[in-house]
Order: C-alpha cells, then structure tokens, then sequence
C-alpha cells in the first residue's frame, strides 16, 4: 500500500496535522493529510487530488520528495512517501470531519504522531550537511578550532560532530560548552562523538552519534527527545537497530576514503537499497564532498556528512 503524505509549509514554518478519525486504524493519531494511491496515479498527482478531497486546496507546485518510510502496522505494510508542498490555492479546510492544526516544526510532539510519521518530522528538522571534525586536530588547537566553529554556526550548520580523538573527553565536553548558547540561539545540535554522558550533562543543544558497537548494545535512545541520537551504520543490520534508537543515521562508506582505506565501499547502488529500507533520515558518508548532494538527495538520502571538504 503506497500512501502519500503531504506536509504543507506555510511561511512561517509551519506546517498543518490532520487528526485521524474515530473507529479508524491509528484513532486520535495525527499525521500529515494524504491517502493512499490510486492504480496507475504517480505519487505527485495522487497527493494533490487527496489534498484537494480532504482540505479542498488545489497544491500549485508540485512539491518535494522528502522521505520515504517503508513501515509495517501489524499486517499492514505501508510505503508512506511524504512530499514538502509550500504553493497552493486556497484555505485548507476539513472536508472529511478531521480535526486540522498548523503547528511549529519544535511544538510537535513525537508521542501524538502515528508512529510512520516519527521519522519524517525528524528528516524535516535535520539539515542537508553533516559536518565532521577532521580527526588529527591537536588539542593544542582548542582555541582555533572554537573560533572555526563559531564560523560554521553563524554561517548557519545546524548539525557538527565534535570528534576529536585525540582530546581527552573532558577537553571536548569544554568545547562544546563554551558553543553551547551560540548553537541553542541558531537552533543547531553540537553532536558528540559516543559520549552518551557528555551529552546528557550539558543537555539540549548537544547530541551524541553512537558508533555501531554503541548502537546495536542499546535497545531504546538514551537521550530525551529534545536532543538528537545518531548512529554510525554500516550494514542493514544496523539501520534496524537504529530505528528505535536515533533519529537519523550515517551510512558508510559510500565511497572509498583516506581515513578508512582497509574499507570496500559501497557504492551508490547498494546505499540506495538499504536508504529505501530503513525507515530513518540517512546521511550518505565515506568520500563525499558537498558535490555529492543530488547525488545523495536523488538516493532519498537526508544528505551528506564528511570530513574533508566540509571545512
Ligand atoms: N494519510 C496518511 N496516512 C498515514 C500517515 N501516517 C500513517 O501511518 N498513515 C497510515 C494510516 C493508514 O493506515 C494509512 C493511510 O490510509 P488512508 O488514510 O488512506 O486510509 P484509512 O486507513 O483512513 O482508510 P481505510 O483503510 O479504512 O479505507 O497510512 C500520514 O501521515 N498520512
């Protein structure tokens, strides 16, 4: 079953829930309008006639692909494909008796949404680029590397992994504290490298990217919602873990790296295999530079996360 969802952006940044009706699968949930599509009907033409049949609007411009959530609701399995749409005509109004609300992208609540929706807020807050820290950073460079950071958030990365092996944790925990209020004022999240702790302590602002070994011992996310949860996937395995823990995860590596030369990439053709299945923003990572975004994007990744080329 291939069903659309059409998240509706106005230009506040808002975007509008439907409320699922009474005495039907997911009760009281809400999710994005859409339904599901018809024989034959390609999925930008299916999501305009369902927005027009329930919200009466007729959508202008045919959005963008966002993210595709293959999800199994006992035995309903579903294909949930949601499009951003931000033109269209008309006031959207209920027109099949749902309660409708236009709500802030962080007043959403990830408990009121139908679980398949979890992950497409979570694609729709991230950001396309993951920057990374390059790894031979001395801790001699603590001061350049804060001023470098500064940089990168005015000039508006919402999402950096902090890793720096050869600091010692308490060096890096320092850093990310003295960005602290610099990175909560710009909305972004200072992500640490599998300090689960750290994160925990300097609170919202801060994430942790759990490496693989992290990832497959937890069994739920160990932060709270308001801070973000990656992890470093490598295998299909993984990205099933990763599921339940994080909100988005990298998977590496695509391409062949100077930084893990022993690894066989693997190559965009099996990336967007295991991208169609996971259910989970995926950044493309291993060998990528920004060039790769369309690339990436047109694999239905989230993005691209790197090193060199990044900085
Ligand atoms: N339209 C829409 N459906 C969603 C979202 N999230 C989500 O899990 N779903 C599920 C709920 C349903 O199982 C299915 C959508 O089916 P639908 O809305 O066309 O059909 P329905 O269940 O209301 O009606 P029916 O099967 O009883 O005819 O997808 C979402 O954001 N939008």
């Amino acid at each position: 079953m291939h069903v659309m969802a059409g998240v509706m952006l106005d230009a506040q940044g808002r975007v509008l829930l439907a409320q699922r009706p009474p005495g039907k699968h997911l009760a009281g949930l809400w999710e994005f309008p859409g339904g599901k599509l018809e024989e034959g009907e390609l999925p930008a033409a299916g999501l305009a006639r369902e927005l027009h049949e329930e919200l009466g609007v007729q959508v202008t411009t045919p959005g963008d692909s966002l993210i595709r959530i293959p999800w199994r609701y006992g035995d309903r399995l579903l294909l949930l494909d949601a499009w951003v749409l931000r033109h269209w005509q008309g006031e959207p109004v209920s027109l099949e008796g749902q309660a409708l609300q236009w709500c802030e992208l962080d007043a959403i609540d990830l408990a009121m949404l139908a679980p398949a929706d979890r992950p497409i807020l979570r694609a729709l807050q991230l950001p396309e680029r993951y920057p990374i820290t390059p790894a031979d950073v001395a801790p001699e460079s603590f001061d350049a590397w804060r001023e470098r950071l500064v940089r990168a958030l005015r000039a508006g990365e919402r999402l950096i992994l902090l890793r720096f092996p050869r600091w010692p944790l308490e060096r890096v925990r320092e850093l990310a504290d003295t960005l602290l209020p610099l990175a909560r004022r710009q909305g972004a999240q200072l992500m640490l490298s599998g300090d689960v702790d750290g994160a925990r302590e300097l609170g919202r602002g801060v994430g942790v990217q759990l490496k693989a070994r992290q990832l497959m011992a937890l069994e739920s996310r160990p932060l709270p919602w308001d801070q973000c949860v990656g992890a470093s996937c490598h295998d299909a395995d993984e990205l099933v873990h990763a599921r339940a823990v994080a909100d988005f995860a990298t998977l590496s590596p695509v391409a062949a790296t100077a930084t893990h030369p022993d690894q066989v990439p693997l190559g965009w053709d099996a990336f967007r295999r295991m991208v169609d299945a996971a259910a989970l923003p995926i950044y493309a990572l291993g060998g990528m530079r920004d060039q790769d975004m369309a690339t990436a994007r047109q694999g239905g990744a989230q993005g691209v996360s790197g090193i060199r080329g990044f900085w």
